[in-house]
């Protein structure tokens, strides 16, 4: 048997920001840091899906400077890495991914997950990777819109404004995490899409779009809710208390 030099396997590593306030939250800490089951916040449930997907991948982690609610206990990484957060999401992400190139290769995959989603599903996770590998632009999870999309007439009204008109939702998606790419692509792209129009960068797909790209889209469940005002977040306890339930039930002996 004659054995074939071949290129070595990128690795991946999860990049999650979690140096978000939560103002919509309104809650007394940020959101990653309020409780979604018995003794585990949201901060701790997300890495915990996050490490039992993908076992064999690194962590880096960004976190607010001034953060007083972390504990290195909620980590279940024995190594893991530790960036400090920007004043956006799109800057926290940025400072991940300059420290990850301290030690990571410009071909490694880099999985940008939301902390805010801990309903995130490992099957999804992996059909993610496998995708992200067979192309060169990365993959996003993402799902089809499936409501009938209104366009406001633009007002200051917030609450109940009046309807201009009916989107097409055809090929319409919504953006889910977690977005893989390669370190070096998506650090390429983000600099230069913050150095030019920074509003408009609230996903890292988006960053990929601005310098020509075009990522694709991997449907993902639609359970991967993002808990960002306090019903998601009543929302995401009883979907995750129902999967435990289920899993329970599936280990009980008849
Ligand atoms: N400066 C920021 C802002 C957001 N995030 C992270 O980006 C993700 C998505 O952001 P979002 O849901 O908007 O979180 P918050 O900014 O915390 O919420 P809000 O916009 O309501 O203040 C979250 O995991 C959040 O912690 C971050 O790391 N750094
Ligand atoms: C990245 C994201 O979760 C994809 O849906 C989303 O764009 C984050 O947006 P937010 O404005 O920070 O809530």
């Amino acid at each position: 048997m004659t054995l074939s030099a071949s290129a070595p396997v990128a690795r991946v590593w999860y990049l999650v920001p979690a140096a978000g306030v939560g103002s919509r939250m309104q809650a007394d800490r940020p959101k990653q840091y309020l409780e979604l089951a018995p003794d585990c916040c949201v901060l701790e449930a997300t890495l915990a899906t996050l490490q039992r997907a993908l076992p064999e991948a690194g962590l880096c982690l960004v976190l607010g400077a001034d953060d007083d609610y972390f504990l290195p206990s909620m980590v279940p990484w024995q190594d893991w890495l530790r960036a400090d957060g920007g004043s956006e999401r799109a800057d926290s992400v940025l400072s991940g991914l300059e420290c990850l190139s301290e030690v990571a290769s410009e071909d490694d995959l880099v999985l940008v997950h939301d902390v805010a989603r801990p309903c995130v599903r490992e099957e999804d996770i992996r059909a993610l990777v496998a995708a992200a590998r067979e192309t060169r632009d990365g993959a996003i999870l993402a799902a089809p819109a499936s409501d009938t999309m209104k366009r406001a007439v633009a007002s200051t009204v917030v609450e109940s404004p009046h309807i201009s008109h009916t989107e097409s939702r055809e090929n319409l998606w919504h953006a889910l995490t977690p977005q893989a790419f390669s370190l070096g692509v998506l650090r390429t792209a983000l600099r230069d899409a913050l150095s030019t129009n920074p509003s408009f960068i609230t996903d890292e797909a988006s960053a990929l779009e601005a310098c020509g790209r075009s990522p694709l889209l991997v449907a993902g469940a639609r359970d991967n809710l993002k808990i960002t005002h306090p019903e998601d977040l009543a929302m995401a306890r009883l979907l995750l208390a129902a999967r435990e339930a289920l899993a329970n039930s599936s280990r009980t002996p008849a």
